[in-house]
C-alpha cells in the first residue's frame, strides 16, 4: 500500500507462464520490464518510490510445467498512470527463460468503492438512529401520554399550531412555532400549542386557564427570552423550560427533548396522584385540619373547635394550658407545634378528643386521645414552585426540577399535587440528614478561616482577560472600588491540588467587592467579585470570580496593579500561592 497518500486504484491483472516461476520472478520482470518505458513519472520503481504505487501482490498457481495466477498493484497516481503501468505490464512477454501473457482484468475505484460503502453505512446509521428516536418517542409517549399517539392539529381562531393531545391532556407545552409542535411530536409529547408570534392570543390564555399546569418550552435564544418575559405576563407559566443556549426548540434532537423534558412531566404526572392517607378513617378529621392548617402554620398558635368544627378559641401555644382550664366541649384541639406531656395532661383533663400538632415528644398514656401530627393528616406540605425554589437556589427551574426528583427519590422528602402546583415535605429521614449538615456547617462556621490560601501553577489563557480589564465600563469601576487601574490582564492560577480547587469554591458564597456587569447597547458584560490579597506573600493582588468565563474551575483569576509576571519574575508554570482575605 502507498505509504503516503490514499489507494485511489487496485490495478488487476492476470498472468500465464510456460514454465515453472516464483513471486520474485514475477516482480523481478514487472519491475525490470517496465523500467525507463515513459520516463519516471510513469516508472514503477519511481512511483514505488514516492509512494504511489504500493506493495505488489503475486497470487501463484501452479501446474506440472506452467505458473499462472494475479497481480494486484494499489496506486494513488491518476487513472492514466494506472492504465500505462497496466499495458506496459501487459506488454512483458518473458519471465526468466520462459514465454508469459500478461492480461489487464479490472481497474477498481477504490475511493468510489469506499464511498458506496459508507453510504450503504450512512443509511444504516439514519435507520438506526431513526429507529433509536422512534423508540425513545414512544417511551416518553407511554410515559407521559399512557400511549396516545400525537399529530399535528390546529387551536382557536387563528389556527394556531398544536398537537393533538391538546384538549385532553391536563398540561399544556407552550412552544414558539409549527416547526416545534412537529418536532415535540416527534418526541412523544402531543400537548404543544403554538404562540406563533410574540403577540399572546385571547385563545392562548383561555385554554391556559382551563389546564392545571403551563410549560413553557422556548428557543435557546434572545427572543426566546423576550417571548417567555411576555407570555409570563400574560398566563401563569408552572414551568419556564428553555432549550440550550442558542439553540432553536426545532432543532433538539428527540433524546435531548425528553432529557429536558421528561423529568418536568415526570413530576407533573406524579404530582397528580393525591396524597394518600396512611388511615382512611381520619379523612373527617384530615379534611378540618386541611381548612385551618394553612392559617395556622407557622403562627406558633392553636386553635380549638367543638364538635361541629366551629372555631371556640385561638391562642398563642404558650397561653393555652392556662386557656384550657375550666373550658369545656372542646373535641379538636390543633396546635402549630410539638405535644408535650403537660398539653397532653392538660388535654385530657379537658375532655379534648383529637390532639393534633407537628410533632409528638416522648408521651406516654395517651389516655383515650387521639393524637396525630399533621404529617399523619398530610397536612404539612408546603407549596413550591420549582422556578421560584432554582432561583433561590440560583439554579435553573430544571435543575431545582431534578433536584426534587432526586431527593424524592432518595427519601427525603414527599411530594403531592397541589392546586396548580406542587407541595413538597421533609421526611423524618430528610429531616435527620438537614440535621447533620446543619451541625457540620456550624462547626466549619466557627472555625471558619479569615484568609483562603491556594496554590498552583501559572498558565496563559487566550488573552481576553486584557481584553475585558481594559473596558471602559469595567475600568472605571475598578478605580472606583479597588483603588486602582489594574494592569490590562488577568494571570491564571491553575489549582492542581483537588483541596484547592474545593477551597476556592468558597468565593461563590462568600461576599467580595462587586463591579457590576454592563451593557453597552450590543451586548451585556457579566459581574466581577473582587477579594483582596497576596501574591506570592508580597505582590497586592485581587483575585476575581467573573460572572461568565470560559475557564473551568481549576483556574483562578489574579487581577493586581502592576504586572506579576514582571513583578515576580513568573513564567508559564511557575509556582503561584495565593493568599486571599475572606471576612
Ligand atoms: C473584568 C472581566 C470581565 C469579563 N466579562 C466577561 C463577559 O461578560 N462575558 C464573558 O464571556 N467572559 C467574560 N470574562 C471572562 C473571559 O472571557 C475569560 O473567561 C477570562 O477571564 C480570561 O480569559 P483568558 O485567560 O483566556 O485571557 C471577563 C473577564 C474579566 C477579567
Ligand atoms: N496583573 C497581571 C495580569 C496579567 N498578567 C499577564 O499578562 C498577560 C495578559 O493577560 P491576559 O489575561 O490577557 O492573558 P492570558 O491570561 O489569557 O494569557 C498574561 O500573560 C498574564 O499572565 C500579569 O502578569 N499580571
Amino acid at each position: 500500500m502507498p505509504q503516503s497518500g490514499i489507494v485511489k486504484y487496485h490495478v488487476k491483472l492476470s498472468f500465464e507462464v510456460d514454465g515453472l516461476v516464483e513471486r520474485t520472478d514475477m516482480i523481478g520482470a514487472i519491475f525490470g520490464q517496465t523500467e525507463g518505458l515513459f520516463g519516471p513519472e510513469n516508472d514503477l520503481n519511481e512511483l514505488q518510490r514516492v509512494s504511489k504505487v504500493g506493495r505488489i501482490e503475486v497470487i501463484l498457481s501452479t501446474t506440472a510445467s506452467t505458473t499462472s495466477g494475479d497481480i494486484l498493484i494499489p496506486m494513488s497516481t491518476n487513472i492514466d498512470t494506472c492504465s500505462l503501468i497496466a499495458a506496459s505490464i501487459e506488454s512483458i512477454d518473458k519471465v526468466g527463460p520462459f514465454n508469459c501473457k500478461f492480461k489487464m482484468e479490472t481497474i477498481d475505484d477504490i475511493r468510489a468503492k469506499k464511498k458506496d460503502e459508507i453510504a450503504k453505512r450512512a443509511k444504516e446509521i439514519k435507520q438506526q438512529w431513526k429507529t433509536r428516536a422512534v423508540s425513545e418517542g414512544d417511551t416518553v409517549l407511554k410515559d407521559v401520554h399512557e400511549g396516545r399517539t400525537g399529530k399535528i392539529d390546529s387551536y382557536g381562531p387563528s389556527k394556531l399550531s398544536c398537537g393533538s393531545g391538546i384538549k385532553t391532556s391536563d398540561w399544556i407545552i407552550l412552544v414558539e412555532g409549527r416547526a416545534d409542535v412537529i418536532n415535540l411530536l416527534r418526541a412523544g409529547y402531543d400537548n404543544t400549542l403554538a404562540i406563533e408570534g410574540a403577540r399572546i392570543d385571547e385563545s392562548i390564555k383561555e385554554i391556559c386557564s382551563a389546564k392545571a399546569t403551563v410549560v413553557a418550552f422556548l428557543d435557546g435564544d434572545r427572543s426566546g427570552g423576550f417571548i417567555l418575559r411576555e407570555l409570563k405576563s400574560m398566563v401563569p407559566i408552572d414551568y419556564e423550560l428553555r432549550a440550550d443556549p442558542g439553540i432553536e426548540v426545532e432543532e433538539l434532537t428527540p433524546q435531548r427533548i425528553s432529557e429536558i423534558l421528561e423529568p418536568v412531566a415526570k413530576e407533573i404526572k406524579e404530582g397528580s396522584k393525591p396524597p394518600s392517607l396512611k388511615n382512611k378513617k381520619d379523612k373527617p378529621l384530615a379534611d378540618a385540619i386541611g381548612k385551618i392548617y394553612p392559617d395556622l402554620n407557622e403562627t406558633l398558635e392553636a386553635v380549638a373547635l367543638d364538635d361541629k368544627q366551629a372555631e371556640i378559641f385561638r391562642v398563642p401555644i404558650s397561653e393555652l394550658v392556662n386557656k384550657m382550664a375550666g373550658q369545656s366541649g372542646i373535641k379538636y384541639l390543633i396546635l402549630d407545634g410539638i405535644i408535650t406531656p403537660r398539653l397532653l395532661e392538660s388535654a385530657k383533663k379537658t375532655g379534648v378528643e383529637y390532639l393534633v400538632g407537628h410533632r409528638l415528644s416522648r408521651l406516654s398514656n395517651k389516655g383515650g386521645i387521639n393524637l396525630k401530627t399533621f404529617a399523619d393528616l398530610e397536612h404539612n406540605f408546603v407549596p413550591v414552585t420549582t422556578s421560584s425554589l432554582g432561583r433561590n437556589v440560583g439554579r435553573s427551574q430544571q435543575s431545582a426540577s431534578k433536584h426534587l426528583v432526586d431527593l424524592e427519590k432518595y427519601g427525603f422528602i414527599q411530594r403531592i399535587k397541589s392546586g396548580r402546583g406542587i407541595s413538597v415535605r421533609i421526611t423524618p429521614e430528610g429531616y435527620s440528614q438537614l440535621l447533620k449538615i446543619s451541625g457540620t456547617l456550624q462547626a466549619s462556621l466557627a472555625a471558619s478561616p479569615s484568609r483562603i490560601e491556594l496554590q498552583g501553577l501559572l498558565v496563559s489563557g487566550m488573552s481576553e482577560g486584557a481584553y475585558y480589564m481594559s473596558l471602559k465600563g469595567y475600568s472605571r469601576q475598578f478605580v472606583k472600588r479597588i483603588g486602582y487601574v489594574p494592569f490590562p490582564g488577568t494571570l491564571n492560577v491553575r489549582l492542581e491540588e483537588r483541596e484547592f480547587v474545593e477551597s476556592s469554591r468558597q468565593f461563590d458564597a462568600l461576599d467580595g467587592i462587586m463591579i457590576d456587569g454592563f451593557h453597552d447597547g450590543v451586548r451585556a458584560y457579566g459581574w466581577v467579585k473582587c477579594f483582596p490579597g497576596t501574591v506570592n506573600g508580597t505582590i497586592p493582588c485581587h483575585l476575581i470570580r467573573l460572572e461568565r468565563t470560559h475557564h473551568e474551575p481549576s483556574i483562578v483569576e489574579i487581577i493586581a496593579r502592576e504586572s506579576i509576571r514582571e513583578a515576580a519574575g513568573l513564567k508559564d508554570g511557575s509556582e503561584v500561592a495565593i493568599s486571599v482575605q475572606v471576612g
